[in-house]
């Protein structure tokens, strides 16, 4: 793993976003993997600056990690609304090469199987990868086992708490995701997994120095040859 630690949040952006131009510059159909949560906001920042400057993005396709379940794309707290919101309002993408899964649809297993085509067809160049505090990446939640596919899952109370900031209270939580399975991130040609704040540093050391488990999925990264970490001093306190 290629560990970058940066004195704050901004200078980490401004070197995740760096990394997510070249891929954009250097690919004639550049796939990227994005992530929501506030994390990301300073590197959607960044792009948007970059865009600003002349970075184009009509030819890039983009696949997130996931949404809630029971949220419709303009419900406010939607990861469809987060990404309009941060980064496709304010950029040139195209939006037909735009993919989120949808967390309304009444065939949710339909969804998941129909997303994992869209994963299969366009592989990831670069996929962009936040953190929970209990470990989790895209929604693939600690537990005995883990799904490699598209698949529904149940929030942990820990996700629910945490996420409850950008929500009215707690009980406005949805308490089920769709997301990507661990097979989908793991095939991604390069990762860039970004944490700011000490809240993440027990995830980040369990992430890059606790054994490969389940009950931490984050530990998996450990496996694939082209993963980088890009932190805060904060989140790297306690490596
Ligand atoms: N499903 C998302 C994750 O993909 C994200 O990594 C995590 C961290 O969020 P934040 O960056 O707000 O701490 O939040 C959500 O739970």
């Amino acid at each position: 793993m290629n560990i970058r630690v940066f004195p704050d949040q901004y200078g980490a952006a401004i070197y995740a976003a760096a990394t997510i131009e070249t891929t954009v510059k250097t690919s004639t159909s550049p796939v990227l993997g994005l992530a929501t949560g506030g994390t990301m906001t300073p590197v959607y920042r960044q792009l948007v600056e970059f865009h600003r400057r002349g970075l184009n993005f009509s030819h890039v396709t983009t696949i997130n990690l996931d949404e809630y379940v029971g949220l419709k794309p303009s419900h406010p707290n939607s990861y469809h609304a987060f990404m309009q919101e941060n980064l496709f309002d304010h950029i040139d993408v195209n939006p037909d090469r735009i993919y989120l899964p949808s967390g309304d649809n009444p065939d949710l297993e339909g969804v998941c199987a129909a997303y994992d085509d869209v994963i299969r067809s366009n592989p990831i160049d670069l996929q962009l990868l936040g953190i929970g505090v209990n470990g989790h990446i895209g929604f693939n939640e600690p537990a005995n086992s883990l799904k490699s596919n598209t698949h529904i899952v149940q929030l942990t109370e820990d996700t629910i708490r945490e996420n409850a900031r950008f929500f009215e209270d707690e009980q406005s939580v949805p308490t089920r995701a769709i997301t990507v399975g661990l097979q989908s991130i793991l095939l991604a040609k390069h990762i860039l997994l970004l944490a700011f704040g000490e809240k993440k540093a027990q995830a980040i050391r369990d992430t890059i120095k606790g054994d490969i488990s389940t009950t931490v999925p984050s530990s998996f990264l450990q496996v694939h040859p082209n993963v980088t970490i890009v932190l805060d001093e904060a989140a790297a306190q306690l490596l």
